[in-house]
């Protein structure tokens, strides 16, 4: 079967920096991927590839068959940047409201999911505040609502529970981990936390552009003897440098 996504050779360079070194990336359908990396990795900068909204300099990349970028396959995908691009002056509803408009749902279907996403990440009796009036974990929650509501075939999301708090964390994850296993979205995750990569079922370790190791989290504690995910990201730039 043809992967959902697939990244071959791709390099990109900010001026005389090289951002992103010969990275090739297959994801299946499906499955939970994992980009971790310390900050400046070029983690960003990937998923902003693979979604379309930057340019490789060389190398290909190919989403649910199609060449990328590709405005065709917008609806779907679902991205959660890491910086909220919001209507601050809008309400939370409105925002969703105005970005379930943008995609191919019937009114109900609308109505179904704006309740849905926003039940989701615990935003339902903050829906009427303007999002000026939100704090940062809200504003981050309403963005990944954004990102799921037209309930697109993939998500990608760019550390997606970044000033959230435990408990909701833990139910983010557990709907991500539905969606995935019920719904079978392929979905990649960033992020810089190490429990988090070991939820993931592929993870691929980035620094300095290039992918440093990936495999399952249970292939990469075998591979570097260890049981600690820290140490995998460890040992793996170790062996690299
Ligand atoms: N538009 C840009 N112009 C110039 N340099 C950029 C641009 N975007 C990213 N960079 C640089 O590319 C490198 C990789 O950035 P990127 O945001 O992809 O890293 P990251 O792994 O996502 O980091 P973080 O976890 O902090 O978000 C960094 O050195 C950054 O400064």
């Amino acid at each position: 079967m043809n992967p959902t996504i697939k990244v071959e050779q791709v390099t990109k360079s900010f001026g005389k920096k090289t951002v992103l070194n010969d990275v090739n990336v297959t994801i299946p359908k499906g499955q939970l991927f994992g980009l971790i990396g310390p900050s400046g990795a070029g983690k960003t900068t990937l998923v902003k590839i693979i979604v379309g909204m930057d340019k490789a300099d060389t190398g290909t990349i190919h989403v649910l068959n199609e060449k990328m970028p590709n405005l065709a396959l917008l609806q779907d995908i679902g991205y959660m940047a890491q910086s909220d691009a919001l209507y601050v002056e809008l309400t939370g509803e409105e925002n969703l409201k105005f970005f379930a408009s943008l995609y191919k749902l019937k009114k109900e279907e609308q109505i179904r999911r704006i309740a849905y996403a926003a039940n989701l990440v615990n935003l339902t009796p903050d829906l009427k505040k303007r999002v000026s009036a939100y704090s940062g974990g809200m504003k981050r929650r309403l963005s990944l609502a954004i990102a799921l509501i037209q309930n697109p075939k993939i998500l990608i999301l760019d550390e997606p529970t970044v000033g959230i708090d435990p408990e909701l964390k833990l139910s983010i994850w557990n709907e991500l981990l539905r969606l995935k296993n019920e719904e079978e979205k392929t979905i990649i995750v960033t992020t810089h936390v190490m429990d988090e990569a070991e939820r993931c079922d592929f993870v691929a370790m980035v620094r300095d552009g290039r992918i440093l190791t990936s495999g399952s989290p249970k292939e990469l504690k075998a591979l570097f003897h260890t049981d600690n995910f820290d140490e995998v990201f460890l040992k793996a730039g170790v062996k690299q440098s």
